[in-house]
């Protein structure tokens, strides 16, 4: 089974506000940016995913996941993380085809490809199926059949709220580096435990732990 990804990004200037204990307002923004290029690099270099369609308003977001290989879907403004990634998951089915289709987040840094795939062809199994991230209250991705909408309920919470709308949490060993997201210092120690992209790398994130 190929699966489509549909990731979602925010504006870059409003994005990881959680991360301020680390980085501050300047660097922020090409964090973010970083975090989603090694994100979408590592899924567009899986061998379970067909393509990769980012859900963004961020023009410069947008011009440089687009020359990585990933397809562009406008958010619908304001309209939230959920509506946004359900836009973009009718808008693939409807425009490019209609197969399965997962929500990935953006903050994967570690994200390996080979451990995607793992997870990928573990929930092809299932109608909708989601992984939990490392701190065990999130979501990472989301996934649904061809047959299936997708329904996300991203947030605070999202795992247990995902559970009850009947997806199956997958569980396997050995693919940390696709729950790891990084939203605080704490997690993006994790990552860089883990061993981050080239792109996170070069964005000083290493000095920025280190000058704690
Ligand atoms: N396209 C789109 N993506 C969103 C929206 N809200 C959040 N996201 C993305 O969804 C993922 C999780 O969002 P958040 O945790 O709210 O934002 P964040 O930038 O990761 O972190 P915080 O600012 O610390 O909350 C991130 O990749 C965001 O960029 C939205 O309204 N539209
Ligand atoms: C949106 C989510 O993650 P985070 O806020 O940590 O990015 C989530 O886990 O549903």
């Amino acid at each position: 089974m190929q699966w489509t990804l549909v990731v979602p990004l925010k504006p870059l200037a409003e994005a990881k506000s959680r991360l301020s204990d680390t980085a501050d307002d300047a660097l922020r923004p090409g964090l973010a940016l970083a975090f989603a290029q090694d994100t979408v690099a590592a899924a567009l270099a899986c061998r379970a995913v067909r393509d990769v369609v980012v859900v963004t308003n961020d023009a410069l977001a947008g011009r440089e996941l687009a020359a990585l290989g990933a397809g562009i879907v406008a958010d619908e403004p304001g309209s939230g993380l959920n509506a946004a990634l359900a836009h973009a998951a009718a808008t693939v089915r409807a425009l490019w085809h209609a197969g399965p289709v997962a929500a990935l987040n953006a903050d994967l840094p570690a994200l390996r490809a080979a451990e995607l795939a793992r997870v990928l062809e573990r929930a092809a199994a299932f109608p909708r199926a989601f992984l939990p991230d490392a701190a065990g209250v999130g979501t990472t991705l989301l996934t649904a059949a061809a047959t299936e909408e997708l329904r996300p309920s991203f947030g605070p919470g999202s795992r247990a709220r995902h559970r009850a709308w009947g997806a199956v949490e997958l569980r396997l060993d050995a693919v940390d580096s696709v729950r790891q997201d990084v939203d605080t210092g704490d997690d993006l120690r994790a990552a860089l435990a883990l061993g981050v992209g080239p792109r996170t790398a070069a964005a000083g994130a290493r000095l920025l732990i280190a000058e704690q």
